[in-house]
């Protein structure tokens, strides 16, 4: 089958490196295959709503350095479990036969969804309903499985390595403890490798719940070291032993409802409690999603985009290009959503972590 046009989406949460795919999949669409491409607005949201835009060359000009998304994004569009508020009231509806519609409208042979493992299951479901759906693994997170990396994470761990060099020099200054939050809700990739780029001296991820007794006599041995402030780099994740995780809010449209955020509130307000040492906390948040990719996410998200599109002219659909060693290669959507990819307990950057002299809460 010869495709003439093709559709992309952007869905789930943003983050730096989406536009650098557009700016692929355009330009390789129109000038290696001369296909037409439309993009659709705010994710699965504009397939249900029958939003889109022509996506022509010059569309795409000046946009691989720009955060965000320029097709917008929704992480609450499941199509198949669509939120419908009516009277204050919200109940769920099943909207796929609307996306199938616009699909087939639209008059897309394909249909290309930057995403992460909400969209991608969402993606799944319509490859199995018959449509030529190609997935781009997107997520700061960096839990996708089937792929070693997912754009977006070298930014954010970029971003946030930055925060705790500043941190840094006024944890010096004042003699503190500064216990800085960064995202990962059930994977602690960002922790850890922003832990160790920015030399935290506690590093504490969702995969090893902490032992809070240990991480106070972790910074008292600091001190009668000499080392008169310490860096504690936590996960939003992150748990107590015996605990559970901190819930900042609830999103009730989202598949996943909860939204974290604060276990460093509790973390910083126990080692001062426990002992005496003063404490400030930083919880980075979304500042980690936002801004310019990193010249490595650009580069990664330009050759997933350009081979996004090599797989749906090869009519390889149901599938998305992964990064495997320094190879892309194209791997099953389904591979990426059999299950999450957390930071398994014998990893080896967090042995490196702990010959740094780091601790990891266990
Ligand atoms: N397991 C699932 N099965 C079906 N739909 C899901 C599932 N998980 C999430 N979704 C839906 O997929 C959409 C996107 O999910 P989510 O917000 O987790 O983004 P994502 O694509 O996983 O990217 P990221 O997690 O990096 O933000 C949401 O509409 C969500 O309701
Ligand atoms: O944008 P929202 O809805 O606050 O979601 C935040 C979540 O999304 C992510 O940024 C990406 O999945 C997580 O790290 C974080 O827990
Ligand atoms: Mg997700």
């Amino acid at each position: 089958m010869q495709i003439k046009k093709i559709g992309i989406l952007s869905a789930g949460g943003d983050c730096p490196g989406i536009n650098a795919v557009i700016h692929a999949v355009v330009k390789k669409a129109i000038l290696d295959h001369n296909l037409e491409v439309i993009g659709f607005l705010d994710g699965f949201q504009g397939m249900v709503e029958k939003r889109w835009r022509k996506l022509e060359y010059n569309d795409v000009s000046g946009i691989m350095p720009l955060g965000g998304t320029i097709l917008g994004t929704s992480n609450k569009a499941n199509p198949f479990r669509y939120p419908v508020w009516e009277n204050k009231e919200l109940h769920f509806e099943d909207r796929s036969e609307q996306v199938i519609e616009t699909y087939q409208e639209t008059g897309i042979d394909a249909l290309i969804c930057i995403g992460g493992d909400g969209t991608f299951h969402i993606a799944q479901r319509f490859f199995e309903k018959g449509l030529n759906v190609i997935g781009v693994p997107k997520t700061i997170d960096n839990d996708l499985n089937g792929t070693d990396l997912t754009f977006g994470f070298d930014s954010a761990v970029s971003v946030a390595t930055e925060a705790i060099d500043r941190i840094h020099t006024t944890a010096q200054s004042h003699h503190r403890a500064m216990v800085i939050e960064v995202m990962g809700r059930y994977a602690g990739w960002i922790a850890l490798e922003s832990g160790i780029a920015g030399g935290g001296d506690v590093i504490l991820i969702p995969e090893i719940p902490f032992d809070m007794e240990g991480v106070c006599r972790f910074l008292q041995k600091r001190i009668a070291a000499g080392k008169r402030f310490s860096i504690v780099v936590v996960a939003e994740g992150a748990r107590p032993k015996g605990g559970d995780y901190v819930i900042q809010k609830k999103v009730v449209e989202s598949h996943d409802q909860i939204r974290l955020g604060g276990i460093s509130y509790l973390v910083g307000q126990e080692i001062e409690a426990r002992t005496g040492i003063e404490t400030r906390v930083v919880i980075l948040g979304h500042l980690q999603r936002g801004g310019s990719p990193t010249a490595f996410d650009r580069i990664l998200a330009t050759r997933f985009g350009a081979e996004a599109v090599k797989l749906a002219v090869q009519g390889k659909f149901g599938y998305f290009p992964a990064l495997i060693g320094q190879e892309i290669q194209p791997m099953p959507i389904k591979e990426a959503i059999a299950s999450l990819k957390t930071v398994p307990l014998d990893h080896p950057l967090l042995d490196v972590a702990r010959s740094m002299g780091t601790y990891l809460g266990d």
